[in-house]
């Protein structure tokens, strides 16, 4: 949809330069009560990756995934995957990349959109590079916010970026499944993808990661339960190895999604050779800093933008420029970055009208929550054991198998989990938690809602879950807890 938007305007309160999920809350946050007037500039699709790219269709593919494996797991029940049907749904949940209804939802909110590629070009003002080639000049009463995302990371390996590997962006909005791929990296979205990518049909896939284990942010038995069920679907993992050189027949640009070219002939750093039809490189993301006009406001381009907990950029000064979402690297998932712009937005708003008071989203970070959607699920929230101790904290660990649940076993009689809690010693604290194993997502709001409100351990023991649900997790790992402090003669 094309934004409207008066063509003469040129000045409002606020500027989202980034029409992302996190600047769309941004604009939300900064003008709802203040009467504040904010425009967003986008130059592809409102809504950004998440939308199209990245959360939306990863989950809409890995769903039916997950329901047939289920299924399988259960005596007199028996789910099929038609993969054809499954990408359909997959177009419908990103509105087959027309971002129609989100810019009629800022527009109904009173948000302005224009459309084009933004600069900063000094203090409060961004230049617009339209699509026709003519540039417009928009300046900021207020603030102007960025918003602009990251993109993927390819490494730099010989004969990688000629072969036009897959990213997300095409593993996402897959048209074909390919019979044979590699899969570069051991983190979310290589992980992720497996799932799917052999879900849906692809009779070899293979992962290879430097690492000597999955998902290595997490507490180390996540890793391992993902890989274990990964090996049991017939994905073949390579640990502890890296692409050395690629070489691919006609390399072809056939779009986003379609395979991009002949066969891919893939040479590891120890003389393995694999050959595909399809790569995709998961090995992290960059943000999109280089090109946005950071040298006018005395700021290198490239790299991350650092802020403080306003979510105001650290090294400008005036108070008028913020970061939200991935580009800030504070953490790069889609409700961290729309938690940090409704705090940039509201202290934008508190700002204008002069307010002492300021909220922080110094508080809510402790949460971290993210949930990795394999399967089985992983999800945390807090620390890890080791960035705790890392970070000097004296700490006491509890951790309990899933499986030993009613609440599990009525779920799937092969249930295999883990769960742990990290505690802080001096403040009987949960400041971590992990739970690895099918169905666990939704639990990792109790333990962010632990963290966060830093509920002490005995008030948590008050907490009574519902039999027989997964939440009994709670229950044992406290149980466990106090029994481990008795052994310690401790309680
Ligand atoms: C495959 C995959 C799956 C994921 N799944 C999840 C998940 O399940 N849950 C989760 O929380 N996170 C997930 N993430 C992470 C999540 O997608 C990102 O954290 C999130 O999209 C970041 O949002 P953002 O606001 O920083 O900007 P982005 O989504 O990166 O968007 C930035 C926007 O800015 C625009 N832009 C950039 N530069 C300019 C410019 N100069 N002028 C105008 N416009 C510009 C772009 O066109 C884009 O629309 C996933 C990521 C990937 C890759
Ligand atoms: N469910 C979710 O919440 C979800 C899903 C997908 C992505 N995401 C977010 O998107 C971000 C990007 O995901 P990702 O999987 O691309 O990144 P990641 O940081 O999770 O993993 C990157 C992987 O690539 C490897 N790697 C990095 N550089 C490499 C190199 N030069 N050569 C070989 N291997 C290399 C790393 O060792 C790691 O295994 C993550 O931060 C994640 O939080 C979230």
């Amino acid at each position: 949809m094309a934004a409207t938007v008066d063509p003469d305007r040129s000045a409002w309160d606020v500027i989202v330069l980034g029409g992302a999920a996190a600047g769309e809350n941004a604009a939300q946050y900064a003008s709802r009560f203040s009467g504040l007037s904010s425009v967003l500039v986008e130059d592809a699709l409102l809504g950004g990756e998440c939308s199209y790219w990245a959360c939306m269709p990863s989950k809409a593919l890995l769903r039916p995934v997950e329901v047939v494996d289920a299924a399988a797991r259960l005596p007199g029940v028996s789910a099929e995957l038609r993969a054809a049907e499954v990408l359909a749904r997959r177009d419908r949940v990103i509105n087959h990349l027309d971002d129609g209804s989100q810019v009629s939802w800022a527009l109904g909110a009173g948000i302005d959109v224009v459309r084009g590629y933004g600069r900063l070009a000094g203090e409060r003002t961004v230049d617009v590079t339209r699509p026709d080639g003519s540039v417009r000049t928009l300046t900021a009463r207020h603030a102007v916010v960025v918003d602009t995302g990251s993109r993927p990371a390819v490494p730099d390996v010989p004969g990688l970026r000629a072969a036009l590997p897959w990213t997300s962006r095409d593993v996402t909005t897959m048209r074909e499944v390919p019979r044979r791929v590699v899969v570069l990296g051991g983190g979310v979205v290589a992980c992720e993808s497996a799932t799917w990518l052999r879900g849906l049909g692809a009779s070899e896939v293979s992962v290879v990661h430097r690492g000597d284990r999955l998902l290595s942010r997490q507490e180390p038995f996540a890793g391992e339960l993902v890989g274990e069920a990964l090996r049991e679907t017939g994905v073949r993992l390579l640990p502890g190895r890296n692409f050395s050189r690629v070489k691919r027949s006609d390399p072809a640009g056939t779009g986003h999604g379609r395979v991009h070219g002949g066969e891919v002939t893939v040479t590891l750093d120890d003389g393995t050779v694999l050959v595909a039809d399809e790569l995709v490189v998961a090995t992290g993301r960059v943000p999109n800093t280089e090109d946005i006009g950071l040298d006018t406001v005395g700021l290198d381009p490239g790299g991350n933008l650092p802020v403080d907990d306003h979510q105001c950029v650290r090294g400008v000064t005036g108070d008028w420029l913020y970061a939200v979402g991935d580009v800030c690297g504070r953490a790069l998932l889609t409700h961290m970055g729309k938690y940090q712009a409704r705090i940039a937005g509201e202290v934008i708003a508190a700002r204008a009208r002069g307010a002492a008071e300021l909220p922080s989203a110094a508080a809510g970070h402790v949460g971290l929550p993210q949930v990795v959607f394999t399967d089985p699920e992983v999800g945390s929230a807090g620390t890890t054991e080791a960035q705790a101790r890392e970070a000097g904290v004296d700490v006491e660990v509890v951790e309990y198998d899933l499986a030993a649940l009613a609440g599990t076993y009525v779920l799937r009689e092969d249930y295999r989990g883990r769960a742990k809690l990290v505690v802080d010693r001096a403040s009987d604290t949960v400041v971590g938690a992990t739970f690895a194993g099918a169905g666990i997502a939704e639990l990792v709001h109790s333990a962010t809602t632990a963290i966060v409100g830093r509920i002490p351990v005995s008030t948590l023991w008050h907490v009574v879950p519902s039999y027989p649900t997964v939440s009994e997790i709670w229950l044992r790992l406290l149980e466990t807890l106090r029994a481990q402090r008795h052994e310690a003669g401790r309680e």
